[in-house]
């Protein structure tokens, strides 16, 4: 298949914002994560692909914090995060997004983001400040709020119950919400799940035009797709990793084409 690129690896600058090092999750006598190493540059889009059970949301659970590792280390931004709990690896700058849905439904657009902005993890380093000068935090926020609004292209729905919105506009939303908390590290676990393929196009395109700044991190199922937008590819299979790189390099890859792709290159 053609593998056209619009990557985004141009702003990428060569510096790790995640790495893992010997990562292994068992359950029981079973490793769902065996000896997992990589690293994700900031600012990359880092698609992970693999069969059924190959260990990707195991993965993202132990990046996430959500399962203690058995084995290896986590690093984010410089340090080491293995022991950390989830909120506080939200607080260093990971967001996680879709599993559940992070969207108020009586709530109008406009509170949705805010509440979220309100959330904001960097709002702890202004308490200081924000003690002293409480009507400046109330203004920053709200045009904080009308900044993501317009970003996610809302504006015109703002004062409107969330579970009003059409579908589209509802993803949106969702996408606001993850950017108002000013994550630097978003995982994305199959955000498209039952999602016909053009809605997962419409998504995923939505994803990479708002959270333009931030690295990611996705798993996805529709492969055209993940060739087509990710700068790099990690292949899991059986709990390991089985080939990384560009989605060219992916695609000529012999071993994830008798794995996985199934001579998808032809
Ligand atoms: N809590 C658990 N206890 C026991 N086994 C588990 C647990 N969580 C995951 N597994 C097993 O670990 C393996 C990897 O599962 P995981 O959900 O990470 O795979 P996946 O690549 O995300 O699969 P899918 O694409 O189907 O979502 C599977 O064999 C699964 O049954």
């Amino acid at each position: 298949m053609a593998t056209e690129t619009r990557a985004r690896n141009q702003r990428t600058d060569g510096e790790a914002i995640l790495e893992l090092d010997g990562l292994t999750k068992t359950f029981g006598a079973f490793a769902a994560i065996d000896d997992v190493s990589m690293t994700v540059e900031r600012g990359e889009f880092r698609s992970v692909i693999g069969p059924n059970g190959a260990g990707k949301t195991t993965l993202f659970n132990l990046i996430s914090g959500a399962l203690p590792v058995t084995e290896g280390t986590v690093y984010f931004d410089g340090e080491e995060i293995t022991d950390r709990s989830p909120p506080e690896r939200v607080a260093r700058g990971i967001g996680r997004s879709f599993q559940i849905s992070n969207v108020f439904g009586g709530l109008s657009v406009r509170e949705n983001i805010r509440l979220a902005a309100q959330a904001d993890r960097r709002s702890e380093y202004n308490l200081l400040e924000s003690f002293f000068k409480p009507t400046n935090r109330y203004e920053e926020i709200n045009a904080e709020t009308g900044r993501i609004l317009e970003r996610i292209d809302l504006t015109h729905v703002a004062e409107e119950e969330a579970d009003a919105l059409a579908y589209g506009d509802r993803r949106r939303l969702e996408i606001g919400v993850v950017l108002a908390t000013d994550p630097d590290l978003v995982l994305f676990d199959e955000p498209t799940a039952g999602m016909s393929v053009e809605e997962t196009r419409e998504t995923i395109d939505l994803i990479e035009e708002v959270l333009v700044d931030q690295t990611l991190l996705l798993i996805e199922h529709d492969i055209e797709l993940v060739m087509e937008l990710s700068d790099r590819i990690t292949v899991l299979n059986r709990g390991e990793i089985l080939a990384e790189g560009t989605p060219e390099e992916i695609a000529e890859n012999r071993d994830v084409q008798d794995a996985y792709l199934g001579g998808m290159t032809e």
